[in-house]
């Protein structure tokens, strides 16, 4: 679906901006279905001008809704939300409708007028223009999102990849001051994938439109965001840039959300937790707590080594051989098998970049990127 407003030109919004360094506030909004199904809980939110924002999480988290209430698509039940300072729904009360809201709305079933063609279908939401300015935007934004071409077509003539280039340009048309786009990207295949959201991150910052943009995919959330918040069960768990969430994580959630891992748990001994591929520093935890290890499968550096030399040269703890190494494409998976110092053995993976395909049996040393490895309290996390 796609929804748009009226328009507002792009030298209104120029000044408009600066005077609120927060274009999209939520805070403390709570959202339950039919009095017990609790879908938003305690959710604090920005956006900026011209910054994109994703909500990222499992199905059911809760995502879509948050963005339905952004949108006035469902009422406000509980706590605060506004556009650039100003109230758009007060719970049981004043409630802006989603046309009057400046908003551009892209969902991943957004329907073009199937009796419209391209040109017109984007240009839809710009009446109020005179009709040759409002065919020169149209025209500019389908250039931009490559279908130009296109402009006179029918949308069942359009593959779906297509269709949903044109519903973005159609919710883009009218310039407004927020995007909120639902899984846009969704229904496309892997490569035509990586092509429409990077021509739309493109045209989003062109256009300066501040974005709040709903994903399952971590890699997406990663591509498109300048900040992520990260949802589990109606929360937001961690939000941060995509730096902030991947190499500093507060939660055991947000490191397994982003890929598997490597997990031990064990007890924290002069500062430090033992596991089958070295001692790991628990610097935040105390003495004798129970701690949970998380190690990335980037984190493990894996070099073939002659057995009787790595006898005698390597530390038995950072032994291990391989059990299996499938190619992966730009990175290759190796299955190991790993010995502690103290006995303790585990599988373990390990992500090498490039083609790295050693034979099953092959003794390796193992050497641990510490920038890849979490420790938490046992029991900790979403
Ligand atoms: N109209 C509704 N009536 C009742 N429950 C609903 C309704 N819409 C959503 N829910 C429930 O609220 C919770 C959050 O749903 P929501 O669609 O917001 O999650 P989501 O993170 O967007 O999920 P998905 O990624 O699968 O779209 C889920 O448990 C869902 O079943």
């Amino acid at each position: 679906m796609t929804t748009m407003t009226s328009p507002s030109s792009e030298a209104s919004r120029a000044t408009a901006t600066p005077r609120h360094a927060t274009l999209l506030a939520m805070r403390h909004v709570r959202h339950v279905y039919d009095g017990a199904q609790v879908a938003v809980d305690d959710v604090s939110l920005t956006v900026g001008p011209g910054e994109v924002v994703c909500l990222l999480g499992p199905s059911g988290c809760g995502k879509t809704t948050l963005l339905r209430i952004a949108a006035g698509l469902e009422a406000l039940q509980e706590g605060e939300l506004s556009l650039r300072g100003e109230p758009l729904s007060v719970p049981g009360g004043r409630h802006v409708p989603p046309e009057k809201r400046s908003v551009g709305l892209a969902f991943q079933d957004s329907a073009l007028f199937p009796h419209l063609r391209v040109l017109e279908n984007v240009g839809f939401g710009l009446e109020s223009l005179p009709a040759g300015e409002r065919r020169e935007r149209a025209m500019a934004l389908l250039e931009q999102l490559g279908m130009a071409d296109y402009a006179r077509t029918y949308p069942h003539q359009l593959s779906g990849g297509q269709q949903q280039r044109v519903a973005l340009a159609r919710a883009l048309a009218p310039a407004p001051a927020l995007m909120l786009l639902d899984e846009p990207f969704s229904s496309l295949d892997a490569r035509l994938r990586e092509q429409i959201r990077d021509d739309t991150l493109h045209v989003l910052k062109r256009v300066g439109a501040g974005t709040l943009l709903v994903t399952h995919d971590p890699e997406e959330a990663m591509f498109m965001a300048d900040r992520i918040a990260l949802m589990h069960d109606g929360r937001i768990i961690q939000m941060g840039t995509p730096r902030e969430l991947y190499c500093e994580p507060e939660d055991p959630f947000v490191v397994s959300f982003f890929g598997a891992v490597n997990e031990w748990s064990g007890e924290v001994r002069d500062g430090r937790v033992a596991t089958p591929v070295g001692p790991v520093a628990a610097p935040a935890l105390a003495e004798g707590a129970r701690a949970r290890v998380m190690i990335r499968p980037e984190a493990l550096r894996v070099t073939p080594v002659e057995l009787p030399d790595d006898e005698r040269r390597e530390e038995p703890a950072r032994r291990g051989q391989v059990i299996q190494a499938r190619l992966l494409g730009r990175s290759s998976l190796v299955q190991l098998h790993a010995r502690g110092a103290d006995g303790s053995e585990a599988n373990l993976q390990a992500q090498v970049p490039g083609v790295f395909l050693p034979e099953p049996g092959q003794p390796v040393a193992l050497a641990l990127d510490t920038s890849q490895t979490f420790v938490f309290p046992a029991g900790a996390g979403a």
